[in-house]
């Protein structure tokens, strides 16, 4: 059907702007729309697979009319041949067989990396093509087969999580239950732990520096010294800035800066080094640093470790780092024992330090090293896996090798177009809500996005819908970002001007300080007034500053009674917010800018007709988002950043917003426009993991609009749409 009756009139699909679909969505959820022929409730379809249409939930549709295909362009490549029976059945015997017994199925080339034990070994791999498996199974036929004592065997993985999902799996293997298993760990667990063992009070874990605030209050206490502004200084660029210099073992002697930036970064690094050093506190770059010297200098120390560990297998090695490379180097070159597993298309982590060029490097290192590479992807469908391919190929840095899938079903991956991230949202939920009424569980989709603000719509979208979800554990609402809860601020003033906990937050975005809220609670008790009339009575300010109070308190009352998103503006232009977010706003760090936040915040702000409703739709939000942090749900849509979701699978996979500025991300193509053609190829993997958490339906969202602007499709993928025909085949 497309009409429906909405306030009493006809409405026609075809003759409303695209624009306003959502908000003809949001009225269906209502039930503010009705049918012109049976004049009951329906629905809005604005999903994948078909035309927006409205429908009932609970019956047919009065006016039958079919349904067209959704305006989507599958990607589509013929099958090889080949495809089925692929596999030949090698004749195993031993543990191998036992393996098999158990349903671990392991291909020739999969065994050959199992059975290589002695001397360096590099398993060159693609995605899903095993490497979890074989080193499991790798470690139990070590154990089980070549009776190899566990205790002398060390896995390390990127993530807590990989390593206890690598523990969990090999209990499960036959025989494990009796030998045990080998040391499991990331390699901060497990030199941390050497380095606690060797000096247990210089490595006290009450001297670890643990979060990226408390190295920022010791930098900005670093900086205030010399004058180092943080209005205009991008502090947690530079704590990134120091720690890649650490983890590529750059000592702050052997830096000359580029530019001031650098100079102050160098400057904060060295006092920083300093300062750790006289209060005898590390962080976690300490540890990996730590370890090194440690195993470096005592060499008795070395030569009992690597009498302890004699095989070494490392998962995810494109993403090690120099100091990691070495104490590896240096643990293993008394056996050779050491098997890497990698994939160089899967290096995600350049700005932590990671370096995929280890792999290279360790085929000089270690000189005898046999190379096994696999490239059969037992994950995904073919149609995946020829488009990851394609993609993939585009990349100048890499190992060339291609992916062949072992199956093939029925189902394309799908680019889509909704209008903007609103629509997006809402098409993504309800796909999602119809496969799973149509049997699907929620643990088998995830929404994958390239940075954590902009799960934002989708959180909403699924609470709205009732949808059982779960958003990256640490991650916090978006609307208490830093930039976005200071916005905020002024509209809750505006509301109640009394509001401590705004007036506090606005007090830093009126470049105020923080123990004037005290002087503004005397103020209002003495003079009677409100909050923010105290405003304009603050002593121990400057003139201008005075003045510019005088002009922005009235405001407050102003704002109360616009739409919100014209109060946004006039918050942005009239009441100075804008120059607040141009010094403050983290503008100099390229990932995530204030400025970002407050469109992200603009596009919400839209679909609000009064401050108060648009308020309560946030305050309702932050709550939900505590109460999903406190209320774990296992079977759950998972809705992460690509970074996060790397090593897993699911059966479906949408990838949101491939347009350019969300993936590649900004900062890639700034350092592209410069000449710099790292950065893109690194976002460019990031959306080939992405594409390859699938297993069988891939959905890639391509949005008209992003942050109220036209949106280009992400160049990774337009040359996949440069079709007429929606339907055709590529
Ligand atoms: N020989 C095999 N036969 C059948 N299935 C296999 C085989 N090897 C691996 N698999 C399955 O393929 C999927 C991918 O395997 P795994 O997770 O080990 O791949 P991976 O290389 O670590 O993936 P990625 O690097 O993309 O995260 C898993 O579901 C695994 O059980």
């Amino acid at each position: 059907m497309n009409e429906a009756i909405y306030k009493g009139k006809v409405i026609h699909l075809q003759t409303i702007a695209r624009e306003k679909y959502q908000l003809i969505y949001e009225q269906s959820l209502r039930k503010k729309l009705t049918c012109p022929a049976c004049g009951e409730p329906v629905l809005f379809y604005l999903g994948i697979e078909k035309k927006p249409h409205f429908y009932h939930e609970h019956k047919p549709m009065c006016i039958p009319q079919s349904v067209d295909q959704g305006n989507v362009i599958s990607f589509v490549s013929p099958s090889p041949l080949s495809l089925k029976e692929k596999r030949k059945n090698e004749k195993l015997s031993g543990y191998l067989q036992q393996l098999k017994e158990a349903n671990i199925d392991l291909d020739a080339s999969q065994i050959k990396a199992v059975r290589k034990i002695n001397g360096p070994l590099l398993v060159l791999a693609g995605a899903g093509s095993g490497k979890t498996r074989v080193l499991t199974a790798r470690t139990a036929y070590m154990i089980c087969e070549k009776q190899i004592d566990p205790k002398s065997i060390m896995l390390v993985t990127f993530t807590t999580k990989a390593a206890k999902e690598m523990s969990n799996r090999l209990c499960t293997y036959p025989g494990i239950a009796h030998s045990g298993i080998p040391v499991i760990g990331t390699f901060h667990s497990l030199f941390y732990r050497m380095l606690q063992h060797f000096d247990p009070i210089r490595w006290h874990h009450h001297r670890l520096i643990k979060w990226d605030w408390q190295k920022e209050q010791l930098l900005k206490e670093i900086g205030r010294e010399v004058g180092i502004d943080e209005r205009d200084f991008a502090y947690d660029e530079a704590i990134q800035q120091i720690s890649y210099w650490k983890n590529t073992l750059t000592p702050v002697h052997s830096l000359s800066p580029k530019n001031e930036w650098e100079e102050h970064v160098i400057y904060l690094y060295t006092k920083y080094e300093e300062i750790k050093r006289m209060r005898g506190q590390f962080d976690f770059d300490d540890m990996l640093i730590g370890c090194y010297e440690m195993l470096h200098e005592n060499h008795d120390l070395l030569m009992r470790y690597q009498e302890r560990f004699r095989y070494f297998l490392i998962d995810e090695f494109q993403d090690i780092n120099k100091v990691q490379y070495e104490i590896v180097k240096l643990l293993s070159s008394h056996t050779n024992h050491i098997c890497a597993v990698g994939d160089d298309d899967q290096a995600i982590y350049a700005f932590r330090g990671s370096d995929p060029s280890f792999i290279f490097q360790f085929q000089q290192d270690f000189p005898n090293v046999e190379t096994v590479t696999l490239t059969e992807n037992y994950r995904s469908t073919h149609q995946i896996v020829s488009l990851a391919n394609k993609i993939i190929s585009f990349n100048r840095t890499r190992m060339p090798k291609q992916m062949h899938a072992q199956f093939d079903l029925n189902l394309h991956p799908t680019f889509f177009f909704p209008y903007d991230e609103e629509e997006e949202a809402t098409m993504i939920a309800h796909d999602i809500q119809e496969r799973i009424k149509a049997g699907a569980e929620p643990h088998e989709f995830a929404v994958l996005c390239r940075t954590h603000a902009a799960t934002r719509a989708l959180f909403e979208r699924f609470s709205q819908l009732r949808l059982p979800f779960v958003v990256d554990s640490d991650g916090e609402s978006f609307y208490k970002r830093r930039i976005v809860r200071y916005l905020l601020g002024y509209l809750k003033l505006s509301l109640d001007p009394n509001d401590e906990e705004a007036m506090n937050d606005v007090l830093a975005a009126l470049f105020l300080k923080q123990t004037a809220l005290n002087d503004l609670k005397a103020i209002s008790i003495i003079d009677d007034c409100s909050l923010v009339e105290a405003l304009v009575k603050l002593e121990d300010i400057q003139p201008f500053q005075k003045q510019k109070l005088r002009n922005i308190v009235p405001l407050f009352q102003t704002i109360a009674h616009l739409k919100p998103f014209e109060a946004i503006e006039t918050i942005e232009k009239d009441m100075g917010f804008s120059d607040f977010v141009k010094k403050r706003g983290n503008e100099g760090n390229a990932i995530e800018r204030g400025s970002d936040d407050i469109r992200d915040v603009k596009v919400v702000a839209k679909k609000f007709k009064t401050v108060r409703a648009f308020l309560s739709h946030i305050e309702k939000m932050i709550a939900q988002h505590e109460q999903m942090k406190r209320e774990k749900q296992e079977n759950a849509i998972q809705l992460t950043t690509i970074h996060r979701a790397k090593g897993l699978e699911y059966n479906y996979v949408y990838v949101l917003s491939a347009v350019d500025g969300h993936l590649p991300h900004d900062y890639a193509l700034d350092a592209y426009r410069n000449g710099e053609t790292a950065p893109l190829e690194e976002e460019r993997r990031l959306l080939y993991v992405a594409l390859t958490r699938a297993k069988y339906g891939l959905f890639i969202s391509v949005p008209t609009m992003r942050r109220l602007k036209k949106a280009n499709a992400s160049r990774f993928v337009s040359p996949f749409l440069k079709i007429s025909n929606p339907k055709a085949r590529l």
